[in-house]
């Protein structure tokens, strides 16, 4: 694969932060809903529509429920058929990795030169 080539998904580095377990799967369709409850850590970097991967598969999420401490994921027929996911069921556990992107902006924010206050300044995101 070459840099300029188009993503077809996110970044995965391949180091697992920790393990989730699913608690709830249901079908939507020809999709697969299932529901993972994530330690209390890496909540933090669950968005709505933001990427995860689950034992190195690269997904969205779909729907982030912080207070519950729990994300869910729509999974297609090709990622079924083509991953173990499609194995999976209630009560097993999984490998979770956390998008890269924002573990590195948090790094940046705790320990490096990006100020969120000059950025608001400049037109950048609002804090
Ligand atoms: C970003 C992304 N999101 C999802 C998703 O939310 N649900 C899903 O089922 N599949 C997604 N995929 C594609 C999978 O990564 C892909 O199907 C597997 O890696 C198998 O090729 C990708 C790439």
């Amino acid at each position: 694969m070459k840099l300029s080539d188009r993503l077809g998904g996110h970044l995965v580095s391949g180091h697992v932060d920790d393990t989730g377990t699913i608690t709830k799967i249901s079908h939507d369709g020809n999709a697969v809903v299932m529901t993972i409850k994530c330690p209390h850590h890496l909540m933090k970097y669950m968005a709505d529509k933001g990427s995860v991967t689950i034992d190195g598969i690269s997904l969205t999420l779909f729907e982030v429920d912080h207070e519950e401490g729990t994300f869910t994921l729509n999974l297609i027929p090709e990622t079924i058929e083509r991953t173990i996911l499609g194995n999976r069921s209630v009560q097993d556990t999984v490998n979770i990795e956390a998008d890269q992107i924002i573990k590195h902006i948090e790094h940046l924010l705790q320990h490096g030169d990006l100020d969120m206050t000059k950025l608001s300044k400049a037109g950048g995101p609002h804090v």
